[in-house]
């Protein structure tokens, strides 16, 4: 066998989301992040696409997120009339926990070779991979999809077009403890198998 498989299944079954509550406030280097961001490109992609896109937010960069992303949710609640001063307040004082903030996006390609619903299901197995590679390094992390993620507005913070999406913001940072494993439904709960 090529691969060490009880790694691989302790791996998988050992990820969790570590939120930045959880994190010590030290700060992981680039390189690490690099290496994390490398196994994301290695996903699977229907006609090798390729849709995903980082932007990656640290040092004063996480400021500078957190200012521009409170200044969209101002802007788009105050116009449809759901601002509150509390979620404000959050968007520019959250980020400040972690040690990198990861946008992460879904950018077309020119001839719309394929659905869009491929395509961000690409980035979402690249979310995967983040989510192991960030475990086996020993980070802590996950995948958010509030604040601003599903607001127009926001793509253009990313270069992102009309077209294309904001997946949201993947949070990374050293972990203050390694949380123990969640429970999932069983196999057979979620699995029909048809041998006929
Ligand atoms: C598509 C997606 C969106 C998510 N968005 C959020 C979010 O906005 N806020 C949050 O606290 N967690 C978010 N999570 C993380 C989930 O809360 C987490 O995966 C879930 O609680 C299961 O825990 P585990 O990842 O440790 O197994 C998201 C996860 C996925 C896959």
């Amino acid at each position: 066998m090529v691969y060490d498989l009880s790694a691989f299944e302790s791996l998988i079954k050992n990820r969790r989301s570590i939120f930045p509550q959880d994190y010590t406030g030290e700060i992981i280097e680039d390189v690490i992040v690099k290496k994390i961001l490398e196994t994301a490109i290695w996903a699977p992609t229907h006609k090798l696409t390729q849709p995903w896109r980082f932007v990656v937010f640290t040092g004063a960069g996480i400021k500078t997120l957190a200012e521009e992303q409170a200044n969209v949710y101002k802007k788009w609640t105050l116009a449809d009339g759901t601002y509150k001063e509390e979620r404000y307040q959050n968007l520019l004082t959250k980020p400040l926990l972690s040690s990198h903030i990861i946008a992460v996006c879904m950018k077309r390609d020119e001839k719309n070779s394929v659905r869009e619903v491929e395509e961000i299901g690409a980035v979402y197995c690249a979310v995967q991979n983040i989510y192991l590679a960030a475990t086996a390094f020993g980070v802590g992390g996950y995948l958010s999809t509030g604040g601003i993620t599903y607001m127009e507005d926001a793509k253009k913070l990313f270069g992102l077009e009309k077209e294309d999406r904001l997946i949201g913001f993947f949070h990374l940072g050293v972990p203050k403890r390694t949380p123990s494993p969640l429970k999932r439904k069983s196999l057979d709960e979620v699995m029909q198998w048809v041998s006929q």
